[in-house]
């Protein structure tokens, strides 16, 4: 078979002019799409839900198509501000060349929202023919390119990432600092926590607590850091390169921050957050119910008044770290007359950390653990709340009813927090899989020697990058206050495939030894199964971006 000819990925500026000359191509092509569904599901002018439930193979092809054209975006940008600081060497220039190959490879021929399900463009009843900017770069992702690529992975091992992050000095000093606390602290225990089904030693929340990870972005006048979300994505990336769990001990103090910075009174302000940010208080969020998952808005559990106190009764499940900790943020009807997110109310509701031996001693309120795959390490509970007491100046913003609106406001935060999991969840499973592909030998060699293997690997640094990128991009948003839900949802639904894939992929490089409790790629396959499923599931967070689009 004759090869195709190969991309001059020698010459990264006309990658990059070529990526520039393709963009326009792609965001017409997007705007297509967009008015594509537009004529299916909002024939009237606006949105009808029935519509785009029926048509939701296709809404959620838009999604990804965008989440590409933005990943497409993003990693000519990222590549482009290394190539004028002079930074863009050989393996940036291989992750473009076969990042934009690839990724448009797959506008063109189906992109995999699952493992079975594609988006295509003719589900929205599109065709495409790629001008000669993007035909020439769709020719990119060439075996000698990700050979190549492999090789140079295999030098820059030990490096923090394959590839420069394009991040300025602060950051990667935040982020040398989080590794080197990680390869001390982190990686030499999480296997056994794991295996052992361990709470995270409090020894190590202290630690973390005195390194300021629960006060990262809490501003400074409540005892936080001040830092911007882009330092917590690197903080969360390298904790999770970790172990998922310590990258995820922050998530709760971000959400109760961010709550209580959004929609709290100044007294609640002032009462909660610097406990939060020292991590003397430590918070989990409880929202999820036995009946109310993906459709929050519909959930049962009530709060009724009791003279300046309110009274819980319900159930909730899926608690993260709900026993050790000393505030939920909870999320309760208290307007029996509702059934959706308008009766919604927010509560800073105190109790007492529990014990092994007594998990859950605060009165009104008991707690039973569930037994996970993975993403150990907090442990989840369900919980049962029956006469619990909730003090009045606890429900957030004083005022009842804006509890959905309030939580809504924390979700591109933990939205990018939780991409920054993905991508360090991803980074650790390629760097498994990479040194077991150089020390394992097959047929006389190594088994990075064998191209599927390579392949693998390359492949792995070139998504991760792309999903690093959409990642920083949101965060950058954020931080220059822009609204960036939209980002930061592509950020999360790309992350966590991609993490899924590489925990995946690099498990098959382990063969037999992968599926063997006591090799670490087995946790972080069963660590990487959750990104998928909670901060909105993959095909919530495709219906909420494609219902965006539409706005
Ligand atoms: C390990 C773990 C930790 C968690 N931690 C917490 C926590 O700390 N606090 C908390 O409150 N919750 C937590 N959760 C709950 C999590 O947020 C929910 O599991 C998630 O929101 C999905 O809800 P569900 O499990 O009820 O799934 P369901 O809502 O029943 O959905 C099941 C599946 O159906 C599909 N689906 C659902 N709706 C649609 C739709 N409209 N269109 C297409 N497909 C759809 C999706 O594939 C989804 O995965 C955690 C869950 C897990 C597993």
């Amino acid at each position: 078979m004759k090869d195709m000819p190969a991309m001059p990925a020698d010459t990264p500026s006309a990658l990059l002019a070529l990526a520039g000359e393709a963009l326009p191509e792609l965001e017409s092509l997007q705007s297509r799409a967009t008015e594509a569904l537009r004529a299916l599901v909002a024939p009237a002018g606006k949105p009808q839900p029935a519509l785009l439930e029926q048509h939701q193979h296709a809404a959620h092809a838009l999604s990804w198509l965008t989440t590409y054209v933005e990943s497409i975006r993003q990693l000519s940008g990222w590549a482009g501000r290394l190539a004028e600081a002079g930074n863009l060497g050989r393996i940036e220039a291989l992750i473009l060349q076969i990042g934009l190959g690839e990724y448009l490879g797959q506008i063109a021929g189906g992109i995999p929202m699952s493992q079975t399900e594609f988006a295509r463009l003719s589900d929205l009843e599109l065709d495409w023919q790629p001008g000669e900017a993007a035909a020439k770069l769709m020719r990119g992702n060439t075996a000698p390119a990700r050979a190549e690529l492999a090789r140079l992975m295999q030098d820059n091992h030990g490096r923090a990432t394959f590839g420069a992050t394009g991040l300025d000095e602060d950051l990667e000093m935040i982020r040398d600092q989080f590794r080197r606390y990680a390869e001390e602290r982190v990686i030499p225990n999480a296997h056994e926590w794991h295996l052992k089904d361990q709470l995270i030693p409090m020894e190590i929340i202290e630690e973390l607590a005195e390194l300021g990870v629960f006060g990262l972005t809490i501003p400074e006048e409540f005892g936080g850091l001040g830092l911007s979300k882009a330092s917590m994505v690197v903080v969360t990336e390298e904790l999770s390169r970790g172990y998922i769990g310590v990258g995820s001990l922050g998530t709760r103090s971000e959400i109760a921050a961010e709550l209580i910075l959004c929609g709290g009174t100044e007294a609640q302000k002032a009462k909660w957050l610097p406990g939060l940010a020292s991590g003397e208080i430590l918070s989990t969020a409880v929202f999820t119910e036995p009946n109310t998952g993906s459709d929050l808005g519909s959930l049962r559990t009530r709060a009724v008044r009791d003279g300046e106190d309110w009274v819980v009764t319900g159930n909730k499940t899926w608690i993260t770290h709900a026993q050790r900790t000393h505030v939920m943020t909870l999320l309760a009807r208290t307007d029996p007359e509702t059934t959706d997110w308008r009766g919604l109310s927010m509560f800073l509701a105190e109790k007492e950390p529990g014990t092994d031996d007594d998990p859950f001693p605060t009165p009104g309120m008991t707690g039973g653990e569930i037994e996970v795959l993975g993403y150990r390490g907090m442990k989840e509970y369900e919980l049962g709340f029956d006469g619990f007491r909730i003090k009045g100046e606890n429900l957030l913003g004083g005022e009842p009813g804006r509890g959905f609106k309030q939580l809504m406001e924390t979700f591109e935060s933990a939205r990018i927090q939780t991409a920054a999991r993905a991508v360090g969840v991803a980074q650790s499973a390629a760097e498994i899989g990479m040194r077991y592909a150089v020390d394992r030998k097959q047929f006389g060699k190594s088994l990075i020697e064998f191209p599927r293997v390579a392949d693998k690997l390359a492949m792995m640094a070139v998504e991760i990058m792309i999903a690093r990128q959409l990642t920083y991009f949101s965060a950058w948003e954020k931080d220059h206050g822009r609204r960036c839900d939209l980002e930061a949802g592509m950020a999360k639904l790309l992350g966590a495939r991609v993490a899924w894939a590489a925990a995946d992929n690099a498990l098959q490089i382990h063969g037999g030894n992968g599926f063997a409790l006591e090799y670490a790629i087995s946790r972080v396959l069963c660590d990487a199964r959750i990104l998928n499923i909670f901060e909105g599931a993959a095909e919530i967070q495709a219906q909420v971006i494609a219902r965006r689009l539409l706005d």
